[in-house]
């Protein structure tokens, strides 16, 4: 197993040209958020922003919009139908490939705080964009019946689960997870073909290969992030990131890789940058967010 260590952020960070400009960087859409959750939209769609996207389409329940669109001036937000739990709803879908239709996002990050919405299968298995799916995405991935012999295994992708996750999409108890986090990683990777992580200490990153997927280990992060949302920040730096080496290289396995792995470090990196500001305790998972652009200067020096 290989670490991921600093140097593998100087071999795979996007770069940042002096004439770019922000259609150098990619469009991330988020989909993400209902009435209750939509602090994870929140904090996908910044930290998206943050990881150096050049544009993020944010789309999110109607009745939550107005809060959002204010709360994060930064990103483009569509405020779309929702049903009267507040998740988006399926009607939705029309006026999200309208918009999709209108401004060409480069992939879509899917599934924080979305609940049981009824438009996640759609989002899963009819949206031709590549695809980072996590929470609630891979929720409704494992609620289908043989998803595995569903799900097209050659588009770009990259799946986040946390222990829980994956426990659903392999259909195991999370004891055997957490006891088997190398073997468990490589068989999800077998499963989907995509870039398939492993959150927790010591996160996993599974990249797919014609033989032995090949697994790396992260050496940043602690229990700083162990809270609630640190898990939506990463979806976004990952998303962000994607979009960056993607719109520079193209939407394959390579990039989805190098994106996954830099996304992790800085991720960690970000925890322990906060952590000693804000101690082990204190930190929320927006000083996570916060605390990327120093995450982004430690590597860079
Ligand atoms: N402010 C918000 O809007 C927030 C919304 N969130 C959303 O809430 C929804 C449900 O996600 P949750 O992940 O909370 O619920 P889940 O039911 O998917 O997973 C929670 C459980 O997974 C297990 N688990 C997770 N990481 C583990 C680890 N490293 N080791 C061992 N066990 C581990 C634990 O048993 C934990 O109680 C998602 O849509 C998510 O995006 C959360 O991200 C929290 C913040
Ligand atoms: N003890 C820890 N050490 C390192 N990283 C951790 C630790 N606890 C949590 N994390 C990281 O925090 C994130 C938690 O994600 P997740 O469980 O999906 O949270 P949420 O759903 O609340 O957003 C993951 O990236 C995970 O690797």
């Amino acid at each position: 197993m290989k670490q991921i260590t600093r140097e593998t952020l100087s071999a795979f960070l996007p770069r940042r040209e002096k004439t770019a400009h922000k259609g150098s960087f990619g469009r991330v859409l988020a989909v993400a958020g209902s009435r209750s959750m939509g602090g994870a939209g929140f904090l996908c769609a910044k930290s998206a922003l943050t990881a150096g996207a050049g544009l993020v389409f944010w789309a999110l329940p109607q009745s939550i919009q107005p809060a959002f669109a204010a709360a994060l001036p930064e990103a483009i937000t569509l405020p779309l139908a929702q049903t009267a739990d507040g998740l988006l709803a399926e009607d939705a879908w029309t006026d999200l490939l309208d918009f999709i239709r209108e401004h060409r996002p480069s992939l879509a990050v899917i599934g924080p705080g979305m609940g049981q919405s009824p438009l996640v299968d759609k989002l899963l298995f009819d949206l031709s964009l590549p695809l980072v799916v996590d929470a609630d995405a891979l929720n409704a991935l494992a609620r289908r019946p043989h998803w595995e012999q569903h799900w097209p295994k050659d588009r770009p992708c990259i799946f986040t689960p946390h222990p829980g996750e994956m426990a659903r999409l392999l259909k195991e108890p999370m004891a055997q997870t957490q006891e088997e986090r190398l073997h468990q990683v490589q068989e999800l990777c077998r499963k989907t073909g995509g870039v398939t992580l492993l959150k927790g200490c010591g996160t996993l990153v599974c990249v797919p290969q014609a033989q032995t997927p090949q697994v790396w280990q992260n050496t940043t992060g602690g229990p700083a992030l162990a809270k609630a949302g640190s898990g939506d920040v990463l979806s976004g730096v990952i998303a962000g990131l994607w979009a960056q080496l993607g719109t520079a290289q193209g939407f394959d396995a390579a990039s989805a890789a190098k994106a996954a792995l830099c996304g992790v470090y800085l991720h960690g990196l970000a925890g322990d940058l906060a952590a000693l500001k804000r101690s082990d305790f204190g930190v929320l998972a927006r000083d996570t967010a916060d605390a990327l652009p120093q995450a982004f200067l430690e590597v860079l020096q």
